[in-house]
């Protein structure tokens, strides 16, 4: 069994756990449900954005510990206030550390959109991350066929959510539907962990043009910035890099400044 797959069994449990404690029905009046959110996409698009999508991640299967005691209170409005064009909270706890209240805490902190990251495979956590705060969810292509697919996209444009889909090769483009707003192109192999800048690059040239490319994880550096925003990437997601600093909001204020200095010069 690979990790994803063990990641999805384990996902199955959690769904059933979760709808057994919380029908679909209460869901719906959590806080967040009626709430209007901002669009992912005009957040990216915007003059001088620059695309970076900062993520809140504690640990991961392929670092281990990145930021085990990270506190969202302490990172999110430092994110915000760097400029970024979108945050990105995983919610999954066993394999990220995460959970719901870290994306509804990250919505009371802050007005920008905000992308639930999850390995969604049922209805349920697509009415859950609207329940919890997202203005966007996850959806994962190596996990899902075309029709969960359509499913999972056409509910979340219906809740009012955009949708970001992860693609790893060029075989994954038939799961693209016309509820996905954004595609994102993961520079890592979620099966082997390898990150390779160059395939995603490859692959962008083939996306629908009426979807927003976004780079996804081993984003190091300003010059990867550069290279995957020639390539054609809007925008940038980027976890490890800031979470693993010793003031993440502090390294994402840092990169922001030196990708606005250079972006300018370049033009
Ligand atoms: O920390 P990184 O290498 O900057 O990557 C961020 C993000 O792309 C990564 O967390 C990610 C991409 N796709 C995922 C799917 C599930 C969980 C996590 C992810």
């Amino acid at each position: 069994m690979n990790i994803l797959d063990k990641i999805v069994a384990r996902k199955k449990e959690e769904v059933a756990a979760a709808q057994d404690k919380v029908s679909v029905k209460e869901l719906k009046y959590y806080r967040h449900y009626n709430e209007q959110v901002s669009l992912f996409t005009e957040h990216l698009l915007a003059e001088n954005s620059t695309g970076i999508i900062s993520e809140f991640k504690r640990k991961s299967p392929s670092k281990g510990d990145i930021n085990g005691k990270a506190v969202v209170d302490e990172i999110i409005p430092g994110y915000a206030a760097a400029g970024v064009s979108g945050i990105s909270i995983l919610t999954d706890h066993d394999f990220f550390g995460g959970c719901n209240e870290d994306l509804t805490r990250g919505r009371e902190l802050c007005k920008l959109p905000i992308i639930r990251k999850e390995f969604i495979i049922d209805p349920y956590q697509v009415y859950e991350a609207k329940a919890i705060g997202a203005s966007a969810i996850l959806l994962i292509g190596a996990i899902l066929d075309k029709t969960e697919a359509l499913e999972l996209a056409a509910l979340a444009n219906a809740l009012g959510m955009q949708v970001l889909f992860e693609i790893h090769d060029e075989k994954e483009l038939e799961l693209l539907n016309s509820y996905v707003q954004m595609v994102g192109i993961n520079n890592r192999n979620l099966k082997t962990f390898k990150v390779d800048l160059e395939q995603s690059i490859r692959l962008a040239s083939k996306l629908p043009k009426e979807m927003i490319p976004i780079a996804e994880s081993g984003i190091g550096s300003v010059d990867d910035y550069l290279k995957l925003k020639n390539a054609g990437f809007k925008g940038f997601l980027m976890g490890e890099y800031f979470m693993k600093q010793s003031d993440p909001a502090g390294a994402c204020l840092e990169f922001s400044q030196e990708v606005k200095q250079r972006t300018i010069k370049s033009v």
